[in-house]
């Protein structure tokens, strides 16, 4: 055999190889294309505790079988925000393992839950739009409805649309009018704010009814920051994503992102955006987590950045799946040491009442 190993022989052997490439270039998708994704992944508690932990999602239901059963469930289920990640990673070699960042989601539902331990996650998505970048001619923008069923029910337990900036084979020409729109954008001071913040004096569905009727009064708003931050080091960046079968070299190629937009390997969004609920939820007795929509990512986290939570109370509702409880809309808005806004969306979740 041909010693190929030699330093230089094997720098030309490189030059001269094909790369067998993996995922998918914007080109390749339609409208109306539908792909089921080969892996599988099977929910089980150690992912379920793996992510929740270091996320510092604490709520005693996913951790104690008597706290699980006082809140109506059979045992600790799988918490919605692994779920939800786990079915996006399964998806990422198909659609987005070729580079690009992820977006944003909305409408993110659970139709089937709770979801319990042993569950086989089966996913597919179908192509709903693909637009041209007007900023960025070497990315177009594409958004797939991704649904997670249960293999062996068929039942579906989370779907989701979700939008992804993806590489183009070959650049296209672009007016730059979405350069343009931000730049202008940028010279404006944005909304005013109100006067005054306030801030629920307690975790209870009753507690935030209090604080909205206040700042009802006023020109005020229900709004206030958690104490807790979690600073992204390498189980956040490179092995929570892994653990969901999440493929993006984003996560955990320090040698190809060295050489991207973000220099450096970054958090996938889902980790954010998960740490930051568990400091807004570490504030609030959460009965059911319902719904997420108008999910944004704006800025790249990494290793070393601290993620912390800020949340505004929209609305309280008193109807829920359950007399004890009532339901409240959230706006959530994780920030960095800097405190640049890094996600953003508003979370539709099932509250504790204090007289349930
Ligand atoms: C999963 C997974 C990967 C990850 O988890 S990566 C980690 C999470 N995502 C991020 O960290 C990305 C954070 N975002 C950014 O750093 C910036 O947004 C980015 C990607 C550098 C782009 O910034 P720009 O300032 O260049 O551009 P814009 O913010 O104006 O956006 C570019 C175009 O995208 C359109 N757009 C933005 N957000 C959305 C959205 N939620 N839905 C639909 N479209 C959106 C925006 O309108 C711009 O369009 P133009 O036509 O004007 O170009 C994985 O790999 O799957």
């Amino acid at each position: 055999m041909t010693e190929w190993t030699d330093p230089d022989t094997f720098a030309r052997a490189l030059e001269q190889a094909e790369t067998r490439e993996k995922g998918n270039c914007f080109e390749d998708f339609e409208e109306g294309d539908v792909i089921e994704h080969d892996p599988g992944l099977t929910l089980t508690r150690f992912g379920n505790e793996q992510w929740m932990s270091q996320t510092l999602n604490h709520d005693p239901a996913y951790w104690r079988t008597d706290a699980a059963e006082a809140r109506g469930f059979d045992e600790p289920p799988i918490h919605p925000d692994y779920l939800t990640a786990a079915t996006l990673g399964i998806t990422v070699e198909d659609l987005s393992e070729k580079g690009g960042y992820f977006l944003g989601r909305t409408d993110v539902r659970f139709p089937g839950t709770p979801v319990y331990a042993g569950a086989e996650l089966h996913v597919e998505s179908e192509v709903v739009n693909c637009a041209i970048s007007s900023s960025r001619p070497e990315y177009g923008i594409v958004s797939w409805r991704t649904r997670g069923t249960d293999a062996e029910t068929g039942e579906v337990l989370c779907s989701y649309e979700r939008t992804n900036m993806i590489p183009r084979r070959e650049p296209v020409a672009t007016d730059g009018s979405g350069s343009a729109a931000a730049a202008e954008e940028s010279e404006d001071d944005g909304p005013d704010l109100p006067e005054e913040f306030v801030a629920p004096e307690g975790d209870y569905f009753e507690d935030f009814v209090e604080a909205l009727e206040e700042a009802d009064d006023e020109n005020a708003a229900v709004a206030y920051r958690h104490e807790r931050g979690r600073t992204q080091d390498d189980v956040t960046v490179a092995s929570l994503p892994l653990a969901t079968l999440n493929t993006a070299k984003q996560h955990h190629n320090v040698d190809v992102m060295s050489d991207s937009p973000s220099g450096d390997i970054v958090t996938y969004g889902d980790v954010t955006r998960s740490t930051a609920l568990g400091h807004a939820r570490s504030d609030e007795e959460t009965w059911r987590e319902v719904g997420f929509d108008n999910e944004s990512f704006h800025t790249f986290v990494a290793v070393g950045d601290t993620v912390y939570a800020f949340t505004r109370v929209l609305e309280a509702e008193d109807t829920a799946s359950s007399d004890e409880a009532g339901t409240v809309q959230f706006e959530h808005i994780a920030f960095n040491q800097d405190d640049e806004p890094v996600y953003s969306g508003t979370r539709t979740a099932e509250i504790r009442k204090r007289s349930g």
